[in-house]
């Protein structure tokens, strides 16, 4: 399990730029699963489950991290699947909450 589990998410001070391309990829060998985007502004991970009580459940917990951590996931839901993106939006692209979230998602399913 990532030690990014053990933080907790902070507001971005004013004027904190996003992580650089380097940076992004660096963060994401404590987050398996997780993809960046071209740009390196957005981490996304598509999940499958059994059916959709088993989804809802795992969207429901990840509410329930967002909530915790004021820091929230874009989520699109189908019967067996969800496909989940973050990034800060205070500074346009990303942040170490975006993988703290992340972190703490993997955890979820014991990665
Ligand atoms: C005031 C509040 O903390 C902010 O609006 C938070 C809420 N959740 C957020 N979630 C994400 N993903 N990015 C943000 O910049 C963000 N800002």
């Amino acid at each position: 399990m990532s030690d990014l589990t053990r933080k907790s998410c902070k507001p971005c001070a004013p004027g904190t730029p996003p992580l650089s391309r380097d940076q992004a990829r660096a963060l994401l060998e404590q987050t398996p699963g997780w993809s960046l985007n071209d740009t390196a502004t957005e981490l996304s991970r598509s999940f499958k489950f059994k059916n959709y009580h088993e989804t809802m459940a795992f969207v429901n917990a990840q509410a329930w991290i967002a909530h915790r951590e004021d820091h929230h996931p874009d989520i699109e839901v189908g019967y067996n699947r969800c496909h989940v993106r973050f990034s800060t939006h205070s500074i346009g692209g990303l942040s170490e909450n975006d993988y703290i979230c992340a972190a703490k998602i993997n955890a979820l399913l014991g990665e």
